[in-house]
């Protein structure tokens, strides 16, 4: 089933993992600053032709591509570009997050790289985009998403 709709969610950050080491320090200074949860606002894939209605004060954008649905990757590309070239997300951090990884085959990271032609967009836009494989089923990638989301 599509989202239709939006969706506000609280993603509550796991505590880091305590080193192996008793006598290493848990926090630092950095880390006791890190927030320990966020608002993110989910907009479906079905709602493309309002997306714009919501560009405004936004500072990070999650961009997730079912890399499983081969259909729809170029779609997923050709939306993404408006995004990148949107001049209101300009200045915005942005994720790329190809989900259903456990779902997909193993090549499945270059082949949806080049469908949606990562490294021709990535010389013509001003972001810098990072990228993420991850599973809702495995966890996959969820460390390097909570990071990215901490991160200022
Ligand atoms: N195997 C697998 N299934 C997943 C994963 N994430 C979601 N699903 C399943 O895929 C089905 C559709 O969910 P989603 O693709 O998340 O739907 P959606 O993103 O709301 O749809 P749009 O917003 O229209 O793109 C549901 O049955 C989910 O349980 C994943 O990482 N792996």
């Amino acid at each position: 089933m599509p989202t239709i709709g939006t969706g506000i969610y609280s993603i509550h950050f796991p505590e880091k993992q305590k080193p192996s080491n008793p006598n290493a320090p848990t926090t630092t200074t950095a880390s006791k600053h890190l927030p320990k949860s966020i608002q993110v606002l989910e907009i479906g894939g079905s709602m493309a032709p309002l997306w714009r209605q919501y560009f405004e004060d936004i500072k990070k954008l999650i961009y997730v591509v079912d890399a499983s649905n081969l259909c729809q990757i170029s779609a997923a590309g050709v939306l993404f570009y408006s995004i990148l070239t949107e001049p209101r997300l300009q200045k915005v951090k942005i994720l790329l997050v190809l989900t259903k990884m456990d779902y997909s085959y193993r090549q499945m990271r270059n082949e949806a790289l080049l469908m949606l032609q990562m490294s021709k967009l990535q010389k013509q836009i001003r972001q810098q985009v990072q990228i993420v494989e991850a599973s809702a089923v495995t966890k996959v990638g969820f460390p390097e998403i909570y990071d990215w989301l901490q991160r200022p």
